[in-house]
C-alpha cells in the first residue's frame, strides 16, 4: 500500500497571536480558553492520519469539529501552524506546509484537485464545456480536452447529453455532470467538501452510488468531508471522526460502528443499522470453532443437522443433512423458498449481512457455509445473525484488525 496523503501532528491555529496560542495549546488549554485569551481559533490540533492511494477516506464530525480545516491543509488553502502534510508526488512525498510556490502550483494543478462545492454548473455552457472546465484551467490542449471529456461522459452514461446546455438538464442530471467534472482532472487526489450536503435525499443517494461506480473505475484517492454518518459508512474505506479540532477515531466503517472509541462516536453510531455495515465475515463462526463431526467433518449448525467435510486438495466439498448427502451451491438471489430438503448454500465472506440473511431465508433457516476464495472459512446460523443485530460486539461479532492510522 502506498500512502497518498499523510498528516503528521498537524496543528492549525487561525489568528495572529500564533506563538501565544500554540503555547497555550501545549499547556493543555481548551479551545474556548485560547479564543478568550488570544482571540485565535483552534482549527485542529495534533491531527495525524494516513490516506492510502485509491481509497475514500471520510472526515466526519459535528459542525466546527475541524473537518474542512484539515481537508484544506492538503492544498495549503489553510496554513498549517505546526506539523507536516505530505502529499505523494510520483515516487516522492512533498511536504505541502514547507514546499516552494512552484512546487505548490504544480501539486495543485496535477496532483490534488479540490471539487467545487455542490457542483454548480455554468448554465450558458454545454455539458461538454462544463465538464471540460478543470482541464481548461489546467491548460490542457483542446483536442486532448475533448477526448478526455467524451471519455468521462461515457463513463457516467451522459454522452448523449454532451451538446445540451446545463439548464436543459434535470437537477439530478446536473449533479451527475458535476460529479463527472470532478473526476475529469488527471489529479489522482480529490478533496471533496460536503459535495452532496445540500441535495435532497434521493438525489444524494444516487450520487453516492455514482461516486462509487466512478471510483471503482478510476481509483482516485478521495478525502471526503461529511457530517452524515450513513454517507460516511456507505462510501468510506476509512472514516476519521473529529471532535473539537481533534481526531478521536480512525477506522473502517465496521470498526467505527462496532468499537466506537468514546461517547461522542457512540452517539453518532447509536442509530446506525448494523445491517448496513456488517458482512458475513463479521458474524460467521470461524471454521476452526465449529464442532467436529467425525474424521474431517464439521457441524455447520449448533443443532447438528448439517455437516460438511472439509475439502482435501481438489476433492471438493461434501455436505450431509440428517445423514443424507445434499448439494452445496453458491447462493444467487432470487431463489424460491423450499422446505429444507434443498441444497446447502455457500456465500462469499464479503457478502453484506442483509444478503446473507436472504440466503438463510431461502434455505429454510438452515446454516450457510461461508467461503473465501473457494475455501470454507466459517458458517452462519440464525443465532449468529440475531446475536450480531441485537448484541453487536457483545455477541462476539468479529472486527477486522485495526489499521495503523
Ligand atoms: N479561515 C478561518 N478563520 C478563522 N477561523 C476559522 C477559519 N476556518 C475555520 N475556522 C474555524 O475553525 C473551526 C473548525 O472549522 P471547520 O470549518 O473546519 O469545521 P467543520 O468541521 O468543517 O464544520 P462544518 O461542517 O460546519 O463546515 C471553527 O471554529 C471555525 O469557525
Amino acid at each position: 500500500m502506498t500512502t497518498a496523503v499523510e498528516f503528521r501532528n498537524v496543528d492549525i491555529m487561525f489568528g495572529a497571536r500564533q506563538d501565544q496560542a500554540l503555547a497555550m495549546l501545549d499547556s493543555g488549554a481548551s479551545r474556548d480558553q485560547i479564543l478568550q485569551e488570544t482571540g485565535n481559533v483552534l482549527g485542529c490540533a495534533g491531527a495525524s492520519l494516513s490516506v492510502q492511494e485509491g481509497e475514500i477516506s471520510v472526515l466526519m464530525g459535528l459542525s466546527g469539529s475541524g473537518k474542512s480545516t484539515l481537508l484544506r491543509a492538503v492544498n495549503r488553502l489553510n496554513i498549517v501552524s505546526r506539523g507536516e502534510v505530505l502529499v505523494r508526488d510520483g515516487d516522492r512525498q512533498v511536504d505541502i506546509t514547507s514546499c516552494d510556490e512552484v512546487t505548490l502550483r504544480r501539486i495543485r494543478q496535477h496532483r490534488v484537485a479540490m471539487v467545487f462545492q455542490q457542483f454548480g454548473l455554468l448554465p450558458w455552457r454545454t455539458v461538454e464545456q462544463n465538464v471540460g472546465i478543470p482541464l481548461e484551467l489546467a491548460g490542457v490542449p483542446e483536442e486532448q480536452r475533448r477526448r478526455r471529456v467524451a471519455e468521462q461522459l461515457r463513463l457516467v452514461n451522459l454522452d448523449q447529453w454532451a451538446g445540451k446546455y446545463a439548464n436543459e438538464l434535470s437537477g439530478g442530471m446536473q449533479q451527475r455532470v458535476g460529479l463527472a467534472r470532478a473526476f475529469v482532472t488527471e489529479a489522482p487526489i480529490l478533496l471533496m467538501d460536503e459535495p452532496f450536503s445540500a441535495l435532497d435525499p434521493l438525489i444524494r443517494t444516487k450520487l453516492q452510488d455514482e461516486l462509487l461506480i466512478l471510483q471503482e473505475k478510476l481509483r482516485k484517492t478521495i478525502l471526503f468531508v461529511s457530517h452524515d454518518l450513513e454517507e460516511a459508512l456507505k462510501i468510506g474505506n476509512h472514516i476519521t471522526i473529529m471532535e473539537s479540532g481533534r481526531i478521536v477515531q480512525t477506522g473502517t466503517p465496521e470498526e467505527i460502528v462496532l468499537k466506537p472509541a468514546n461517547a461522542y462516536v457512540r452517539d453518532f453510531v447509536a442509530n446506525v443499522n448494523p445491517m448496513s455495515v456488517l458482512t458475513a465475515w463479521n458474524v460467521m463462526r470461524d471454521v476452526r470453532d465449529l464442532a467436529a463431526a467425525g474424521e474431517g467433518w464439521v457441524w455447520l449448525d449448533r443443532r447438528r443437522t448439517t455437516r460438511l467435510k472439509l475439502a482435501s486438495g481438489a476433492a471438493g466439498l461434501e455436505v450431509e443433512r440428517d445423514g443424507k448427502p445434499v448439494a452445496l451451491v453458491p447462493y444467487a438471489a432470487p431463489q424460491s423458498g423450499h422446505d429444507g430438503g434443498g441444497p446447502v448454500f455457500t456465500i462469499p465472506v464479503t457478502m453484506p449481512l442483509k444478503a446473507a440473511m436472504e440466503a438463510m431465508q431461502h434455505s429454510a433457516a438452515g446454516p450457510i457455509a461461508v467461503l473465501d476464495g473457494g475455501r470454507v472459512v466459517g458458517a452462519i446460523g440464525v443465532r449468529d445473525v440475531l446475536g450480531a443485530i441485537l448484541g453487536r460486539e457483545a455477541s462476539g461479532v468479529r472486527v477486522s484488525p485495526s489499521t495503523p492510522n
